[in-house]
């Protein structure tokens, strides 16, 4: 699978070991910066994500930053986005299995290194179900990004 990541200044640290285990688990993986530790705005780095995304260059992307909340607020601002804060395994992957997350947000003040691979492999790993129920649910998700 094509993964795209990003980061802001608070979350750089932890990106480089979690593209380190994407791409040991066969992933290809798009880093879309930030590039050092020094300040940037998550909302800056969320859009070029996205903007990744969205073009069909990625299928799923991951952004850290120092909660994971800026960066789901962020991303969750673009049509056609679904990201969620994931810190436990559970909701990393039935965030996709129910309601067909496409963007996974990680705290990286938050998150440890063995929890953040644990819950990258969840998200990985995980499809969108084939219930109807979930189904209709993600398309009045869809349907409330046409009232603005
Ligand atoms: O967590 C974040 C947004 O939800 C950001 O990554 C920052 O950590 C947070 O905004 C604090 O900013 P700072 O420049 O690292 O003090």
């Amino acid at each position: 699978m094509k993964i795209v990541m990003g980061s802001d200044h608070a979350g750089f640290p932890l990106k480089a070991d979690i593209i380190t285990h994407i791409e040991a688990l066969g992933h290809e993986v798009t880093d879309v910066g930030c590039y050092d530790a020094g300040e940037v705005d998550f909302p800056d780095v969320a859009n070029a994500l996205v903007d990744f995304l969205l073009e069909g260059k990625a299928e799923r992307g991951i952004m850290v930053c120092g909660t994971g909340v800026g960066a789901a607020i962020a991303a969750n601002k673009r049509a056609g986005i679904r990201a969620a804060v994931g810190h436990d395994v559970h909701s990393a992957h039935q965030c996709v299995e129910h309601d067909n997350v496409n963007v996974l947000c990680i705290g990286a003040q938050i998150v440890g290194l063995w929890l953040a691979r644990d819950l990258v492999s969840a998200f990985l790993e995980a499809e969108f179900s084939t219930s109807e129920e979930f189904r209709r649910r993600v398309c009045k998700l869809s349907e409330m990004e046409l009232k603005g």
